[in-house]
């Protein structure tokens, strides 16, 4: 077999291509296993995040609940960590008590039961605190929990769009509940864990100090001492060593990927044979032999090279663990026994009480190591930890893109009964992070009242104008005024409220019918008298009057049923309908196109009526793009019933009533405005572009050159 793995290195990382991954690592310093947590703090800038510590301190503690749970569990740590001391102090008297009884030859049997006594007090005060301690986690965890789901949701409810698609706040959001070492964590897992690690950490240094300080007072007349403890902590400190090192390797930055061409395509082939969303195109276009023989031919070419991923992270692993210090620990642990058989022989009297103290120091020497293990992890989690604390903070402080204006808009309701004025003043527009311009030097004016449509092909930037009016864009360059205002000085929640848009590409959320149409309206959300007339509106009453529980349906179910054990083919489990592939209830995917177009279209009815003052401009992106011509129809009929004197723009492909209708449109040319106008002023010029597509629409319909 050929030699499937090489090396090439460089400063900062080591590449070895192993089969057709290529592995990257970042480079470690030679002193990595001494700096202990080095990486680890280095990584994670611990200084930086440290301050939202406090943040983190000062907001639960406005919870009061919170709060005494916190000092309850903190008083319970401290007990746990002094508690040790205490019964290494009532074995040290045990100890001397046995020391006498051999020099003396006598024992003091009420000294004996009483020491006992306390030092068993000692074990059952122990087990009740932790006891204690274990119920108070699930309380405040509960608490936590509550706070910051609330905490979560209010920062992320308030993101415009080009903020929330920034790539830069996506990764902050995710940082708020990543765990590096572990699946995603809630938030208030995080925080309930940076508790935890900050209690425990500060609670191990008394609980290392105060068994130092007895030890060594306990030890204080024994001449073996010093030695045992020496012998004991050093294969201890050997291991924290070998940990170390393999952990700063472990955690050091790493990459795999692959930029074979045929492993590539190969795992493209096989995700396009296994999803369900390509069964139909493979098909019906008879794609199956063919893809077959491709995935055949590449996987047969890349023969041995295909390694699975996870053998890669695991060979990386296995590296990792291999280290010097790992290698002389198991020498090292049999250092104790060594020590003390040689002062047996060297002192064979004190053989009895250098027993009994070997043991004293090995069981606490043991505590120490499981102490000092733990605090080391728990000070790696801290890193990690406080930086989604940072995270979960900040996220609340994420200014938008779009800046809010100051200036109240409008006057007052009746401002709007006769519509809204919209212009547009050389505008050039890009999407955040483009490159190319989708709208350039466009300028048009709309009077109040008017019917604008908005036409031109695919890609034109017909929906862009509509999502620059509603301000969910800012113009790159160029204003945009309405009702004579600069749309940037406005106050956005009343913009917003002084316009209903329906978007091309709508969302129907994962809520009922009811909530998805009345949403429309915040104001009137739960008014379903309002709800039912925006439905028959939207054209969508009819259908939703025929689901099982019409408007309290859900077409995404956001609680899904769990079963278990559930044999083949079952329908029906204890009463309850069971469709293991689609959930009961659950309509979103039994519904067509057109049909959840109305329920969207029903929303925007919400806030269209000619009776609402508080709205003076309707926004359509293609509100009939998959409804059937007699649904268009109607739908057209009805709004311009409704209309009233309210601004309406429209953006659409189709050439029909609308453009005929309306008092200006607008035809945008690969992002450029080519023509304004009626349809009788822009049918006059029989060479501009809006005339071709009118005369190409009109010969599809009648056949023959019109
Ligand atoms: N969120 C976005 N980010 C980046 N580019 C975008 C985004 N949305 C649209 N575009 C690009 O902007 C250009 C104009 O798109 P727009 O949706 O405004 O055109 P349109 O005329 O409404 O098209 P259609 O008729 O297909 O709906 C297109 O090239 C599109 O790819």
């Amino acid at each position: 077999m050929a030699d499937l793995t090489s090396t090439a290195n460089t400063d900062e990382a080591k590449h070895t291509k192993i089969g057709i991954w290529d592995f990257y690592q970042e480079r470690l310093p030679k002193t990595a296993s001494l700096g202990i947590g080095v990486p680890f703090f280095k990584r994670f800038q611990v200084s930086q995040d440290a301050p939202y510590l406090w943040t983190m301190l000062k907001d639960i503690g406005k919870d009061q609940s919170c709060a005494v749970l916190i000092g309850l569990l903190a008083s319970c740590k401290l007990a746990s960590a002094l508690l040790p001391a205490v019964s290494l102090w009532y074995s040290g008297q045990l100890l001397t008590i046995a020391q006498n009884t051999i020099d003396l030859r006598t024992v003091d049997t009420s000294l004996l039961m009483t020491i006992a006594s306390y030092r068993l007090g000692c074990g059952l005060l122990i087990q009740g605190v932790s006891r204690f301690e274990n119920a108070l986690e699930p309380l405040l965890a509960a608490r936590l929990q509550r706070h910051y789901s609330i905490h979560m949701f209010r920062a992320r409810s308030r993101l415009d769009v080009p903020t929330w698609n920034d790539k830069i706040v996506q990764d902050k959001l995710s940082r708020t509940s990543q765990m590096i070492m572990g699946p995603s964590k809630d938030p208030s897992t995080v925080v309930l864990e940076l508790l935890e690690t900050v209690l425990r950490l500060s609670t191990g240094v008394v609980s290392i100090v105060s068994q130092s300080l007895v030890l060594a007072r306990v030890l204080r007349g024994q001449p073996d001492g010093p030695l045992l403890v020496t012998a004991t902590c050093l294969p201890h400190i050997v291991r924290l060593m070998s940990m170390n090192t393999m952990l700063s390797k472990w955690t050091s930055i790493w990459m795999i990927k692959s930029s074979d061409k045929d492993f590539i395509k190969s795992e493209g082939l096989k995700l396009a044979i296994q999803s369900n969303s390509h069964r139909q195109e493979i098909v019906a276009g008879g794609m199956g032999a063919h893809l077959f023989n491709e995935y055949r031919s590449r996987v047969m070419r890349l023969g041995d090279a295909i390694i699975d991923m996870n053998d890669v992270v695991y060979e990386r692993g296995r590296r990792a663990r291999t280290n010097f210090w790992e290698l002389i620990q198991p020498l090292l642990e049999q250092l104790p026994q060594v020590v003390f058989t040689l002062r047996a022989a060297a002192q064979p009297l004190s053989i009895p009480i250098s027993l009994a103290s070997l043991n004293m120091v090995l069981t606490t020497t043991n505590d120490f190591n499981r102490e000092i293990v733990q605090m080391y992890f728990r000070s790696l989690r801290l890193g990690i930890s406080l930086n989604a604390i940072r995270n979960i903070y900040q996220v609340n402080s994420i200014e938008n893109q779009i800046q809010d204006g100051q200036v109240a808009y409008p006057e007052s309701n009746s401002d709007l009964i006769a519509g809204i004025s919209v212009e547009f003043r050389n505008v050039f527009f890009k999407y955040p992070g483009a490159a190319d311009y989708v709208l350039r030097d466009v300028s048009f004016k709309l009077e109040r009242s008017q019917l604008c449509v908005i036409v031109g092909k695919n890609g034109s930037g017909k929906s862009s104008v509509l999502k620059l009016i509603a301000r969910i864009y800012e113009p790159t360059k160029g204003t945009i005024l309405i009702d004579g205002y600069d749309i940037s000085t406005l106050k956005l929640v009343d913009l917003r409220r002084a316009m209903a848009m329906l978007f091309q590409d709508y969302s129907i959320l994962p809520l009922s019918i009811g909530d998805n149409i009345g949403l429309g309206d915040p104001n009137h959300y739960e008014d379903i008298d309002r709800i039912q007339e925006a439905a028959r509106l939207g054209g969508a009453d009819g259908l939703i009057n025929k689901l099982p529980e019409k408007y309290d349906t859900y077409l995404e179910k956001p609680v899904p049923d769990s079963f278990s054990q559930l044999p083949e083919g079952t329908t029906e489990l204890f009463g309850q309908p069971v469709d293991a592939g689609k959930q009961a209830g659950y309509f979103g995917s039994s519904l067509s196109g057109g049909q959840l177009q109305r329920i969207a279209l029903s929303r925007t009815f919400m806030r269209s009526l000619s009776s609402d003052h508080s709205v003076g401009l309707l926004l359509f992106d293609e509100p009939s793009a998959s409804l059937d011509p007699a649904a268009e129809h109607d739908l057209f009929e009805r709004l311009s019933n409704l209309r009233g004197q309210k601004t309406m723009v429209f953006s659409t492909h189709r050439f029909g009533n609308l453009t005929r209708h309306a008092d200006v449109i607008i035809h945008l040319n690969d992002s450029l405005v080519e023509d304004t106008g009626t349809h009788i002023d822009l049918l006059a010029k029989p060479d501009g572009g809006y005339a071709k597509l009118w005369k190409l629409q009109a010969r599809a319909f009648l056949g023959e050159d019109s």
